[in-house]
């Protein structure tokens, strides 16, 4: 059954049980399965409830993700961010300044507004060549290892979820359950734990345009977004305006990337968002806690318009591979 998670200003976000899709008959795929087309198609976004990722699995990565933020800024910083090919590692409030101005601009964005916002990327674990950031195993304390196991555990369930919705968007578009399935299995995707620290209202008053996180678009295929219970997450309404995206407990908010945007000849949306100071006024906004899981399809997957999705042979993008459009992106942002 399907209802409405946001409903204003034109922009309609679909509330989508996702349960059928995955025990159901085929006419209930297809049925799942078409809402989540459409809601790409139209907001760009969908919330998914019933998804498979267990509440208790969520719950615990946000209480790694406080513990890790709790440590000593000298400690974070030590697992600094290091390159744009890696895109593993800690990055402090206001060095990140996702925005959709021109490379040059970003300093002077990033001088006058810096993001409240820190963030650690952890990227699969089998790559020697770029290794995660991982808080050192000091005395007795298990907890690194710890982090590192339960982490990894959810970046291969999210990796799950991606194959999962991906082959969704197969079955709306009529192309076949497992014609992503190709491009999913290498698991090239970025889980990324935020933490936007707790802030006084004051700091939103006195600096006009002040946000949490800066609007933007996200990259690749669609991103699995955890919130907790704050709010501040806005999406862009056909109109223009930003629009609420009310936390709702136990979904995922996923949203499709501009590589999706892309490979589907714009017939599915990237569509901006950001986060602001949250909806309900105090002197004292807490912190707040996000969990981003980026998905890519495969860095070297070929990446040109999928079948169906070509409107009267009219294909808009020269085929670019997956991991370089990537780096590109990464490179002007950082
Ligand atoms: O924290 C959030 O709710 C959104 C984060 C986000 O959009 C991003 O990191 O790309
Ligand atoms: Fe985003």
């Amino acid at each position: 059954m399907t209802s409405a998670a946001v409903e204003q200003d034109n922009l309609f976000i679909p509330l989508i049980d996702f349960a059928p899709f995955r025990g159901g008959s085929a006419a209930d795929k297809k049925a799942v399965a078409n809402d989540i087309v459409n809601g790409f198609r139209n907001a760009g976004f969908i919330y998914l409830k019933n998804h498979g990722i267990s509440p208790a699995a969520v719950a615990s990565v946000f209480g790694q993700s406080a513990k890790f933020f709790q440590l000593p800024q000298d400690q974070k910083d030590k697992l600094a961010w290091y390159s744009a090919e890696a895109n593993r590692g800690y990055t402090a409030h206001g060095r990140e300044k996702v925005s959709m101005a021109d490379v040059e601009d970003v300093d002077a964005l990033r001088e006058s507004n810096p993001d409240l916002k820190e963030s650690l990327e952890i990227g699969r674990d089998d790559e020697p060549q770029f290794p995660n950031m991982w808080p050192p195993q000091e005395g007795e304390s298990q907890w690194p290892t710890e982090f590192r196991k339960e982490t990894m555990g959810f970046f291969e369930q999210c990796k799950e979820m991606h194959r999962l919705v991906m082959s969704s968007i197969a079955v709306g578009l009529g192309i076949g359950e497992t014609w992503f399935d190709g491009f999913t299995s290498d698991g090239d995707n970025t889980l990324r734990l935020l933490h936007y620290p707790a802030v006084s209202r004051e700091v939103f008053e006195k600096n006009v345009g002040q946000v949490r996180a800066g609007e933007h678009t996200d990259y690749g295929s669609m991103t699995l977004l955890f919130q907790d219970a704050r709010g501040g997450l806005q999406v862009e309404s056909p109109n223009g305006n930003f629009v609420d995206a009310t936390p709702i407990p136990d979904t995922i908010v996923v949203n499709a990337g501009d590589l999706m945007a892309r490979w589907s000849n714009d017939y599915i949306k990237s569509t901006k968002h950001r986060v602001v100071e949250p909806p309900n006024k105090t002197s004292e906004y807490p912190a707040r806690y996000s969990i981003a899981y980026f998905c890519n399809p495969n860095f070297t997957s070929k990446i040109e318009a999928i079948p169906g999705t070509v409107a009267e042979g009219v294909q808009k993008y020269e085929p670019i591979i997956s991991g370089e459009y990537l780096v590109q992106r990464l490179t002007a942002t950082y």
